[in-house]
């Protein structure tokens, strides 16, 4: 049970207590007088949001949270939403920002305005209320992106440390996706990470709070102390392992350690259950060690694994999909190539007809 509010006369109560649009299950009434007497104003967001295949509703603890509607299956677009405004990262000058998001607000619609100030802010009095909310909504427009986004939609996902969906900007539709990276179940809540490393308990409680403000109750943070110690141990293994692969001189240096690092990083997010962007990461890690050492053989089967897994993350219109499959079918096209050719192998050698188990060894260059 959750706490809802009459669309019209904004009287709160238990979601429960409260009667509900029958065709979109989003909005809330205290009476069905209150309801007929919507239908007008509620009518043309009724259609948009029927087709949505989550409602928006409070999580206890939480705030507001994005719930599936139906079963939502691994690979599904969830949503796909431009920003109402951008603001840049890691601004120190907090008067420059706040300026700049004033200018940004007042640009934005009535309907636009009114629906950014209805979002979560969690500083509180320290700012003005437009670059709290800006603050405790933007998402980055990419990994270590310079800008990020406010999103009238997608600022409803809470975090989950093992989420269940991938938030991705796409470069060229200029758009942010988010899609299911595990199978979701109807009711049950959908949650990206805002994390973007593999950090231990401690490390991501301690972040969480700093940057958002919460302390984390995930599936993953509520393990008891023996199975936390275990994870945590997976998970400071996964960082040792990506610091030695990404140190830009390892993969030259010592290409089997690392080849052999990014399978053991790939089987750890396995057993964490970590179905996101790491996976296709540490693929593409494998990818560079490959053809850095002339392996285009090996290059071309993580070049194909990568891409699987960005068009399950971020659809088929993703232009990280797109770039790898180009490396699939050629991969003598990637800057590493020729690096070093102590590998030197041709894009037909990939094996045919082994058993799975010897295609993984052959694979990874472990012993048959
Ligand atoms: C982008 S907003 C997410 C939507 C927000 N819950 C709302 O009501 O609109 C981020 C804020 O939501 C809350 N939040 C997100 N994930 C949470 C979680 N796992 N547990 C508790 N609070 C969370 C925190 O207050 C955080 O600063």
């Amino acid at each position: 049970m959750a706490e809802a509010m009459c669309a019209l006369c904004s009287q709160s109560g238990l979601d429960s207590d409260l009667k509900r649009c029958a065709r979109c299950l989003t909005t809330y009434y205290c009476s069905r007088e209150c309801q007929r007497q919507h239908w007008k104003a509620h009518k043309a967001e009724c259609i948009t949001n029927a087709q949505r295949i989550y409602e928006v509703r409070s999580i206890p603890g939480k705030g507001q949270g994005m719930i599936a509607k139906c079963k939502i299956p691994r690979g599904t677009r969830i949503i796909s939403e431009k920003p109402i405004f951008i603001v840049p990262r890691g601004v120190n000058d907090m008067d420059a920002l706040e300026n700049a998001i004033l200018k940004d607000v007042a640009r934005l619609s009535a309907e636009q305005r009114k629906a950014f100030f209805a979002l979560h802010n969690i500083h509180g009095e320290k700012h003005d209320p437009a670059l709290g909310i800006a603050r405790t909504n933007a998402l980055p427009l990419g990994a270590g992106a310079l800008e990020s986004g406010v999103f009238l939609q997608a600022s409803r996902i809470n975090h989950a440390c093992s989420s269940n969906a991938q938030n991705t900007w796409n470069t060229n539709t200029k758009q942010l996706t988010i899609h299911a990276c595990k199978d979701i179940n109807a009711g049950e809540e959908i949650c990206i990470s805002y994390l973007d490393s593999s950090e231990n308990y401690a490390s991501r409680q301690r972040d969480l709070k700093a940057g958002f403000g919460f302390d984390c109750t995930c599936k993953l943070c509520v393990l008891p102390p023996p199975q936390r110690q275990q994870s945590d141990a997976r998970l400071d293994e996964i960082t040792k392992l990506d610091d030695i692969v990404g140190d830009g001189m390892s993969i030259i240096a010592r290409p089997m350690t690392c080849l052999h690092h990014v399978h053991t990083i790939i089987q750890l997010l396995k057993e964490e259950h970590f179905t996101d962007a790491r996976v296709a990461r540490a693929y593409y890690d494998a990818l560079q060690i490959a053809i850095a050492n002339g392996d285009q053989a090996r290059a071309k089967v993580f070049a194909d694994r990568a891409c699987a897994e960005r068009v399950v993350l971020e659809g088929e219109d993703s232009p990280e999909a797109k770039r790898l499959k180009g490396f699939g079918e050629n991969p003598s096209t990637h800057m590493l190539y020729g690096t070093k050719m102590g590998w030197k192998q041709d894009v037909k050698k990939v094996p045919r007809n082994m058993s799975a188990t010897d295609f993984e060894s052959w694979l990874w260059r472990k012993k048959l």
